[in-house]
């Protein structure tokens, strides 16, 4: 039988395989990123970081066992480690400001995502959260697996590295398993609003990286 999962990913193959394989991605591996697209890029994610807390919060809300609640709740506790640590080293590294932090001016996919996101918290459904967060953490484990070639060829520089490192590590494969798993077991193949809602999650993950050059 087809998975939830595999029906969403199908009917949005083009732009996923389009964000996967995308030139930040693929510069970003081969540290020929410019520190610039990299410093624009991570200043719109923090404000992307703001809805995804959100969404996971809202997540432990809805889920239906407590299981899934303590595996959503520790993921909570990684990104407020791990990940913020790499936010907090590169702002340091790239100096910026507080300012630049505070409210800058979004970028269209921004405010698509973050419109994305509070519709998605608003619904209090299990499976269209699962259908979101899918997109967001399984197709960028996606690149950095596949660009990477499994680990073979990594990047050196620390801002690109330290970027594959939090997307591929053990830990974020066992979640993404996890997240895949449970979209499977509470979603339904035939709901064609969800595979709509991760399609629009997918397209606004390519703009999110066609933004970074604009
Ligand atoms: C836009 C975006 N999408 C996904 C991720 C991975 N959590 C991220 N950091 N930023």
């Amino acid at each position: 039988m087809t998975t939830a999962y595999e029906t969403c990913k199908s009917a949005c193959s083009e732009e996923w395989d389009a964000a996967v394989n995308h030139r930040f991605n693929r510069e970003l591996v081969s540290d020929t990123l410019d520190d610039k697209v990299l410093r624009k890029y991570l200043i719109q994610d923090w404000q992307y970081t703001d809805g995804f807390y959100s969404l996971l919060g809202q997540a432990v809300a809805s889920a239906d066992r407590l299981e899934s609640k303590i595996r959503l709740g520790r993921q909570l506790g990684f990104i407020a480690n791990d990940e913020d640590s790499y936010f907090r080293d590169r702002f340091r590294q790239f100096k910026v400001t507080p300012a630049e932090l505070d409210r800058p001016t979004l970028t269209p996919s921004s405010v698509g995502m973050a419109r994305l996101y509070a519709d998605t918290v608003d619904t209090r459904r299990y499976a269209n959260i699962l259908a979101v967060l899918c997109v967001a953490e399984s197709l960028y484990l996606e690149w950095a697996q596949r660009l990477t070639d499994q680990g073979r060829v990594l990047p050196r520089k620390e801002q690109n590295l330290g970027w594959v490192r939090v997307h591929r590590e053990a830990g974020f494969i066992e979640w993404v398993d996890f997240l895949i798993d449970e979209l499977n077991r509470v979603g339904d193949p035939d709901d064609h609003a969800l595979s709509a809602r991760f399609a629009k999650a997918t397209h606004w993950e390519l703009e999110f990286l066609n933004d970074a050059y604009r």
